[in-house]
């Protein structure tokens, strides 16, 4: 079966020119097919904020009203999306930046309201990896932001952890699947003071542990629980790890490997 590496870059390392170079330059020598997902909330958070739009993040997830769709929307699916694809060029990798409305690739429904009313945000009901893989063999490397469409044609915000492990899991029709989480610490720590007490192997147990005792905790709670849901549903290897530690990981291992429990 043939590999493939879905990489998800976040958003502090989005924000920084110089990491995100040394990011996109270890993504394009990664072997074998690739996808990217980016994030981009920060950015999105600074914009906002310039336009006068106040940004509520609840559970990692952005309240999204239309005012702030439309930001997330040309923040995501323009600006940061388009200057990740022409990076990618020349490095001599042939990218086509997509949100999951093009090419069908990523259908969503608005996510119901329970407690919580977040607004135009997405829960993923579809991905189309058809359409994707289709991409990969005209030797495409698909660029996604994390903007979904609904079938009534309308744009919503999605978590891009949530896209890159629904992207993931539905490539493993077709590909052995290892998804490489990258952010700006070197993977998930037991103490977030100390940046070098990265645990090596996470396994569920432990990960409830930590986040009982709340060294686990903010926007790693939902990276945490798409990335175990991605081992639970066929992708081969799931690792957490820093941006430029990503060959590393590709290779022989760096950050945080995610192990179920028998
Ligand atoms: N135990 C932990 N180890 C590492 N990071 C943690 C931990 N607990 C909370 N975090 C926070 O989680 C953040 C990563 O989640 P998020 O902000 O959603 O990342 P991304 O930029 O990748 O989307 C880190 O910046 C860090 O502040
Ligand atoms: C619904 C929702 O929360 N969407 C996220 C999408 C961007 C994202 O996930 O960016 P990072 O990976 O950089 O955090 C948001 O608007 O913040």
């Amino acid at each position: 079966m043939n590999t493939l590496t879905v990489v998800k870059i976040g958003g502090n390392v989005i924000d920084d020119s110089a990491a995100l170079h040394r990011f996109l330059t270890a993504f394009s020598s990664l072997s074998g097919a690739k996808i990217l997902v980016h994030g981009g909330g920060k950015i999105a958070t600074q914009i906002a904020d310039k336009l006068g739009l106040q940004t509520t993040m609840v559970e990692g997830r952005r309240i999204t009203d239309k005012p702030m769709l439309d930001v997330v929307t040309m923040v995501y699916g323009g600006l940061v999306n388009k200057q990740i694809v022409a990076q990618l060029q020349t490095l001599d990798i042939n990218a086509i930046g997509l949100t999951g409305a093009d090419g069908g690739t990523v259908l969503a429904i608005k996510r119901p309201v329970k407690d919580i009313d977040y607004g135009l945000v997405g829960d993923i009901d579809e991905v189309n990896s058809g359409q994707i893989q289709f991409f990969l063999h005209q030797d495409l490397t698909p660029v996604f932001a994390p903007i979904t469409y609904t079938e009534a044609g309308e744009l919503l915000n999605t978590n891009a952890d949530t896209m890159a492990s629904a992207i993931a899991v539905d490539m493993v029709k077709h590909n052995e699947v290892t998804l490489v989480y990258c952010f700006e610490k070197k993977g998930v720590l037991a103490d977030p003071t100390d940046d070098n007490s990265v645990i090596g192997e996470l396994t569920p147990t432990v990960y409830a542990e930590h986040k009982a005792a709340g060294t686990v905790n903010k926007g790693m709670i939902p990276k945490l629980d798409n990335a175990f849901k991605a081992l639970g549903n066929g992708v081969a290897k799931v690792i957490i790890c820093h941006a430029d530690e990503l060959a590393l990981a590709a290779q022989q291992g760096a950050g945080t490997t995610l192990r179920l429990e028998k």
